[in-house]
């Protein structure tokens, strides 16, 4: 027919030969996004290289996407990182759309991230923040202002590497390390991705980065699956301990994971320690992050962070610490939580998708195989959807509507919605509210002597996880009895 002779792409800027749009990305491509889309539309088509990828920036445009079409847009772009960092794709999250990440994402959503399972976690989250607190009272009675993202990093690595690989920080290998280094190489907008006749020249260098991790990655996931394995032979059984993410995995290994269907999956070492590596680069810094920039909005707007004090101290009182248990009840939290998620999402454009099918779609024709990134930050920061205080942070916008984060919502998806929304939503929300709730309750808190609240530097510093440039430094006092 002459379907294919009419090709409408939708609208974009003109590119180059071979690099395409790449130059016009920069340091954050979220915000050079987010100017392009002024000119061309909410969805707009660019070229990285030889790749013909499409940009998704208005709710209506996201809910297309990621729900009227979710199917047709639910795989993932083969990327060379995940051929290095992810065992040749053979984790969850950078798995093409099939039967295998399927029955992955099945499993892990039934054993790993079921409410049972984040409940069991629970005493370890409070164990691991109470060290936190403790360190933060003392640094309050000596006075001094404390490195705040430092410390709720090394809080959340800790209960990240308890609950997933059953151990804390460990001398015999620099674990943040190898999970920073991974999570970098795994965000960056890799030349070699988009020009494939330069990938031998590897001009960022990231290939050999890439190695070198994957090598490191391997030798401590194997070290830490063989303790595993001997535990379990020697104990014959679990007798009361709780099951960390690898138990759980080796359990199920080598069983069929859809023994009723023709081609039967199974999971082997090699996926298992590819699925833990997900899991590990997944949860670390996104909830720190996330927890970093609403306290930072908190001590810029000193109104809202008395507001949320009250909120506490009513619900709560101020005898003893919020409980898990109280997160219902506290509906200012929640708020305040939703309107950091607005303006600082984490997963500024989400985790990169891939059309499945040629299809048309709001008069334009998306090829099959074609990128697709839906700019939720643009979303988040656009006056026609939020009204004309959108940069403004303003909790109060939430009260009087049901606009939730759980990707119904699509003005606020800030763990993106359908096939391919986070699984881990439920448990990363969770730390994010208690460990807010927890330092907000606990303490008051001070700028560095002579920092006014519109001083604090907001800046942000692009990467699959968007975190604050610069570290949060303040100064707390204890305020329980
Ligand atoms: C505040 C915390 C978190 C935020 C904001 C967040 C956000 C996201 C986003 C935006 C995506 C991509 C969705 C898409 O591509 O459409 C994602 C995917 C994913 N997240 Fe999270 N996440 C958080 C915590 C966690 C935690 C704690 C875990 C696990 C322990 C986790 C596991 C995953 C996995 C495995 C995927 C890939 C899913 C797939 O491709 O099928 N996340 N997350």
């Amino acid at each position: 027919s002459s379907k294919s002779k009419h090709k409408k792409l939708p609208p974009g800027p003109r590119s180059l030969p071979i690099i395409g749009n790449l130059h016009m990305l920069g340091n954050l491509p979220h915000r050079s996004l987010q100017g392009l889309a002024k000119k061309y539309g909410h969805i707009m088509s660019i070229r990285l290289g030889s790749v013909l990828t499409i940009v998704v920036s208005s709710p209506k445009a996201a809910e297309l996407f990621l729900k009227t079409h979710d199917t047709n847009f639910a795989s993932r772009p083969k990327i060379q990182a995940s051929e290095y960092i992810s065992y040749g794709t053979k984790g969850m999250a950078f798995s093409e759309y099939g039967p295998y990440w399927r029955h992955v994402r099945k499993l892990c959503t039934l054993q790993l991230f079921c409410p049972a399972k984040i409940e069991v976690f629970a005493p370890l989250r409070k164990d691991e923040l109470g060290v936190l607190l403790r360190k933060l009272k003392k640094a309050a009675e000596e006075g001094g202002v404390v490195d705040v993202s430092g410390h709720i990093g090394v809080m959340n690595e800790d209960i990240t590497y308890r609950m997933v690989l059953g151990c804390k920080r460990d001398d015999r290998f620099d674990l943040k390390a190898i999970v920073e280094e991974t999570f970098f190489l795994a965000g960056a907008f890799n030349i070699s991705d988009f020009v494939p006749s330069l990938t031998a020249l590897d001009i960022q260098g990231l290939t050999k980065r890439m190695k070198k991790v994957s090598k490191t990655i391997d030798q401590l996931l194997e070290k830490i699956i063989d303790d595993h394995e001997q535990v379990a032979k020697t104990t014959s059984g679990k007798q009361g301990k709780h099951e960390d993410f690898v138990d759980v995995l080796l359990s199920l290994m080598n069983q069929p994971l859809n023994p009723n269907d023709e081609q039967v999956h199974f999971l082997d070492r090699t996926n298992v320690k590819a699925i833990l590596l997900d899991m590990l680069t997944a949860a670390s810094d996104t909830s720190a992050s996330s927890i970093v920039w609403s306290l930072s909005e908190l001590l810029r707007h000193p109104r809202v962070m008395k507001k949320l004090q009250k909120e506490l101290q009513t619900v709560v009182g101020m005898d003893r610490m919020v409980e898990e248990t109280d997160l219902p009840k506290l509906d200012y939290l929640s708020m305040v939580v939703k309107e950091s998620f607005r303006l600082h999402p984490v997963g500024p454009l989400l985790i990169p998708h891939e059309s499945i099918e040629d299809i048309a779609i709001d008069g334009y024709d998306i090829p099959k195989k074609s990128r697709i990134i839906v700019n939720i930050w643009s979303i988040g920061r656009d006056p026609s959807v939020w009204s004309e205080n959108v940069e403004e942070f303003y909790p109060e916008r939430f009260m009087n509507n049901n606009i939730d984060l759980r990707g119904h919502d699509f003005q606020l998806i800030p763990f993106g919605s359908g096939r391919r929304g986070c699984p881990g939503l439920q448990l990363g929300l969770t730390t994010v509210r208690i460990v807010l709730a927890q330092l907000v309750h606990c303490f008051n808190w001070e700028l560095p002597t002579g920092m006014l609240p519109q001083d604090l530097d907001m800046s942000e510093k692009f990467g699959l996880s968007m975190s604050k440039a610069k570290h949060l430094l303040a100064k707390p006092t204890y305020r329980l009895l």
